[in-house]
């Protein structure tokens, strides 16, 4: 049997081979994402990478589920089956991808505001829209080329009556919050991970807290993602809507994996200072994160751990100089890193190895796990995780599930961690997590 790229040549005497799955599709006049998540019903999601691939999908041809330790595993093993019996007609740029995303970690409950987002979770969705330099397409899959060519022109209708541009709307104004974590909470989490720190235990650790607002009127997710775009537009964007549940969304500026082919990039994204009111002092608050000693040990344990997670997988692996992430409120020393990978591989298997790296997790690993969970009063869920697309190929890119938060109606509920080190001063550590909610913050208030 013969494989041509874009699909299946099937044979009669291997039936098992038979196409599933058929997409397909069709390119379309400029519409706005907002308008298309506004207008369809769940499951809905959007994606934004800062290259410029952006995806808004909704419906489910094909969805993944899976939990436990073994969780990575049994995706790739559902997807591939998936893929294999996908037949696609259409430009690669808008081939069908999976997009969704993991919890933190592999023992998550669906249950109180996670309602709806499983340990881990895919969807291949029934329309999904593509833009980027190659221009707007539509994408429809289905089980059969008939209801492709259905949910092709019923989908190419409904997207035609929506603007190409949506109002992208004012903040909903905030009423109350309720932190799970005080001042005096805090000081006395950091300061018996610091004992932990000074004992041995452990090195790093990074604890975060949650912010729950009450809105003074209902949230637009997509309408906040597009004001986020223009204050932070070289991050991610995403939010994620299951039939139960709120609305997972965010602007992580932390790629955790982009792979194409045994081509793999990533980047260590840990120290944080504000923005300065002038260039001087934004220039003095770099400086800090360049010349102080705790933070380049804090970021070093970062880098390192991702090179020697990769080591395993890769031919070869370099990190580049440290540079500084400027963002509008805040800014992060950063490393940017390549990989040449020995072997094609999936990217979930990627994932699985960098998940959590210690800007999110610690060192060592499991023992910071344990030191999270005996400290944070909130369930973490899908925060700090990884999140994003892949395709049949096992190609994709994920984005590290930071400045988000889960929505529902009138209710956000906001996530921001630090890493605490050996010298960690707990009123820093607190300042610095403050300015991790601003993202999102800003734009409800
Ligand atoms: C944990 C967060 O951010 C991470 C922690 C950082 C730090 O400790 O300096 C910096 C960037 C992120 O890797 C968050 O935003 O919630």
């Amino acid at each position: 049997m013969e494989r041509p790229s874009g699909g299946w040549e099937v044979t009669g005497t291997l039936e098992r081979d038979a196409p599933e799955y058929h997409s397909a599709s069709r390119e379309l006049e400029e519409v706005s994402f907002g308008a298309i998540v506004d207008a369809e019903r769940e499951p809905r999601l959007q994606w934004a990478a800062p290259d410029g691939l952006e995806v808004a999908g909704t419906g489910v041809a094909k969805r993944f589920r899976a939990s436990g330790p073994n969780r990575f595993d049994d995706l790739r093993a559902d997807a591939g089956r998936a893929f294999d019996r996908l037949e696609y007609d259409g430009p690669e740029i808008a081939r069908p991808r999976a997009f969704g995303g993991v919890s933190f970690h592999d023992g998550h409950e669906p249950a109180g505001s996670w309602d709806g987002f499983d340990a881990a979770s895919f969807v291949i969705p029934a329309v999904q829209v593509t833009r980027s330099d190659d221009g707007v397409w539509l994408t429809a899959t289905a089980a059969s080329e008939d209801d492709v060519t259905e949910r092709l022109e019923q989908a190419h209708a409904r997207l035609e009556e929506l603007p190409a541009m949506r109002p992208s709307g004012n903040s909903p104004g905030v009423d109350t919050t309720t932190r799970s974590t005080t001042p005096a909470e805090w000081t006395e989490q950091v300061e018996t991970a610091l004992e932990r720190i000074e004992q041995g235990e452990l090195t790093k650790v990074v604890l975060a807290q949650s912010l729950s607002a009450t809105l003074d009127g209902a949230v637009d997710v997509p309408a906040t993602l597009e004001r986020l775009r223009r204050t932070y537009p070289n991050c991610y964007r995403f939010s994620f809507a299951h039939e139960t549940g709120g609305t997972f969304f965010g602007t992580p500026p932390e790629r955790l994996v982009a792979k194409r082919g045994r081509t793999v990039e990533t980047e260590a994204l840990a120290g944080s200072v504000p923005r300065g009111d002038d260039p001087e002092s934004d220039d003095e608050f770099a400086a800090t994160l360049r010349d102080s000693e705790k933070v380049g040990r804090e970021h070093g344990l970062v880098a390192e751990a991702i090179r020697e997670q990769l080591d395993p997988l890769a031919e070869s692996v370099t990190a580049s100089e440290r540079t500084i992430r400027r963002l509008a409120t805040i800014q992060h020393l950063r490393t940017p890193i390549t990989a040449t990978l020995e072997r094609d591989c999936h990217v979930l298997e990627i994932v699985e190895a960098l998940h959590p790296t210690p800007a999110v997790g610690g060192v060592p690993p499991s023992t910071a796990w344990e030191t999270i969970r005996s400290t944070e009063s909130f369930d973490r869920g899908w925060y700090a995780a990884p999140i994003g697309w892949f395709d049949g190929n096992g190609d994709g890119e994920f984005a590290v599930g930071i400045r988000s938060a889960i929505a529902d109606d009138r209710s956000v509920t906001l996530f921001a961690g630090n890493g605490i080190v050996a010298d960690s001063d707990p009123a820093d550590e607190w300042e610095e997590v403050q300015l991790k909610f601003r993202p999102i913050l800003d734009e409800l208030q």
